[in-house]
């Protein structure tokens, strides 16, 4: 039975044993060479100095193409034009996916053809060496973006490569992205990257590794997110992370975000042990863009306008192009200035918003009514209380593709626009927090004189992407 402890180092041996046969790349990780090269780097491309020495909130994008001299390009780029203080790598679908034959046919046919199939830069095929090189190139720290349930070689080999930084974990990585991954699995899995992290870091190289907040990006209500960044932080810092950043997905109402920024903040300081340094991130609106590049700009001024008020460490921005998809370079430049704009034309002014107080208050009591079902499932054990509380529905996700979460509960925007539980599931929550929630949707369903009901979520799905916040009935 799996339980939140750290896993002893003949484990660690045996495990990074088997995963290294996975692909020719892996024998060329070697961790004391590693932990030499890491001490050749200059502190400019330390990640977690970078991070948390800033004294106001960094910017970074999303940005990955399959090959180097493209993604070094693209990266001398985004941090030139766009300014960028902090840039990533974000790694393509087949090598989240372990299909490492598929991601290397694609990166031949790139190097072939010039054709980019692949959408974002796979790691595991070009191998320590490649990461290396990209590393060497780039003057600013660079951490791994990906969305990979088994993350155990693209660990291995990254970190022997140079990253410093590291996204995801065994919920987030998981509930979101996957159906056919159980979540024991992936907890016992992630438990390896995270104790090679802290292995790094004992070593006085510290990995930061920064659990994915948004989940499934939409409607996320901002106290289950929060709940599964302390869960993934606890796994992390158990195996020795000592930098953990705790990520939030923007919800689009102003004192709501900025309410739910601030109870991260102080619940990860709280719930994290002492010797960990908590910092979070802000991720500017993951749910549907409008087609519009005007509008989409004004998201995006928005989620900095958010930054601004409640300055997160570090921001991941958007493109004006994020209906498309995957954006240009000039677009994913243009989205880090757009908000660059904003914070450094907010930041200065004193904002001060009537409700933050409240709403956080609120948040922080429902985090703890989660948190506290997860220790009372596992008596205590953390591992084991994830593992119980997502079986019988008392910690759940909306709209979560994977089998591990019931998917019980639907949220819906209350009349101001911010996130509320309207269909409960087995959600664990005090019942006087339920009739808040009940109020404020009711509140709503008066202004728009309807009844609350499914119809109003499948409204807000696409309120944004259709230039609004709440999805009002026509
Ligand atoms: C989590 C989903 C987000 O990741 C973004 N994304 C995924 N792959 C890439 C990529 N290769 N380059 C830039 N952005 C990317 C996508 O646009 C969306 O905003």
């Amino acid at each position: 039975m799996i339980r939140d402890e750290r896993i002893p180092a003949d484990q660690l041996r045996r495990i990074d044993e088997e995963i290294r046969s996975d692909w020719p790349t892996g024998d060329e990780v070697d961790f004391e060479e590693a932990i030499r090269y890491h001490e050749s780097l200059p502190d400019r491309k330390r990640f977690a100095d970078v991070l948390e020495s800033a004294d106001k909130p960094l910017l970074q994008p999303r940005a990955g193409v399959p090959r180097l001299e493209d993604q070094i390009e693209l990266l001398e780029y985004l941090h030139g034009e766009g300014k960028a203080d902090l840039l990533p790598t974000t790694i393509d679908s087949y090598t989240r996916d372990n299909e490492y034959e598929k991601a290397q046919e694609g990166l031949e046919n790139a190097r072939e053809t010039g054709e980019d199939t692949l959408n974002g830069f796979p790691a595991v095929n070009h191998g320590v060496e490649g990461c290396r090189k990209l590393i060497e190139a780039i003057d600013a720290p660079i951490e791994v973006r990906h969305g990979t349930p088994d993350a155990r070689l693209l660990a291995a080999i990254t970190f022997a490569g140079g990253f410093q930084s590291f996204e995801g974990g065994p919920i987030s990585y998981n509930i979101p992205y996957t159906k056919r991954h159980g979540l024991e699995e992936t907890i016992e899995r992630w438990q390896f990257v995270d104790r090679l992290a802290g292995a790094y870091t004992e070593r006085g190289v510290r990995i930061n590794r920064e659990p994915f907040g948004p989940l499934t990006g939409t409607l996320v209500p901002p106290s289950i997110a929060i709940a599964i960044m302390l869960i993934e932080g606890q796994l992390a810092a158990t195996q020795g992370v000592r930098s953990i950043t705790l990520g939030y997905g923007q919800v689009g109402n102003v004192v709501q975000d900025v309410a739910a920024l601030n109870a991260l903040q102080k619940l990860g300081d709280e719930f994290l042990p002492d010797e960990v340094v908590v910092t979070t991130v802000f991720h500017e609106w993951m749910g549907g863009f409008p087609p519009d590049e005007a509008r989409a700009n004004g998201v995006i001024g928005l989620g900095g306008m958010t930054a601004a008020i409640a300055q997160p460490d570090k921001v991941i921005t958007k493109s004006p192009q994020e209906f498309q998809g995957v954006p240009t370079k000039e677009a994913n430049a243009a989205g880090l200035r757009t908000t660059r704009q904003v914070i450094d034309m907010a930041i200065e002014q004193n904002i001060d918003i009537d409700g933050i107080q409240e709403e956080q208050d609120l948040i922080e009591r429902e985090t703890r009514c989660l948190m506290d079902t997860v220790l009372e499932h596992g008596d205590g054990d953390v591992v084991q209380g994830t593992l119980k509380a997502f079986e019988s529905g008392a910690l759940d996700v909306p709209f979560a593709p994977s089998d591990s979460a019931r998917g019980a509960v639907l949220p819906a925007r209350d009349d101001d626009g911010r996130v509320r539980i309207f269909e409960w599931g087995d959600l664990a929550m005090d019942d006087d927090i339920k009739e808040i929630h009940k109020a404020r949707l009711s509140r709503r369903a008066d202004t728009e004189g309807r009844d609350q009901s499914f119809r109003m979520v499948a409204d807000d799905v696409d309120a944004i992407s259709d230039g609004k916040l709440i999805g009002r009935p026509q």
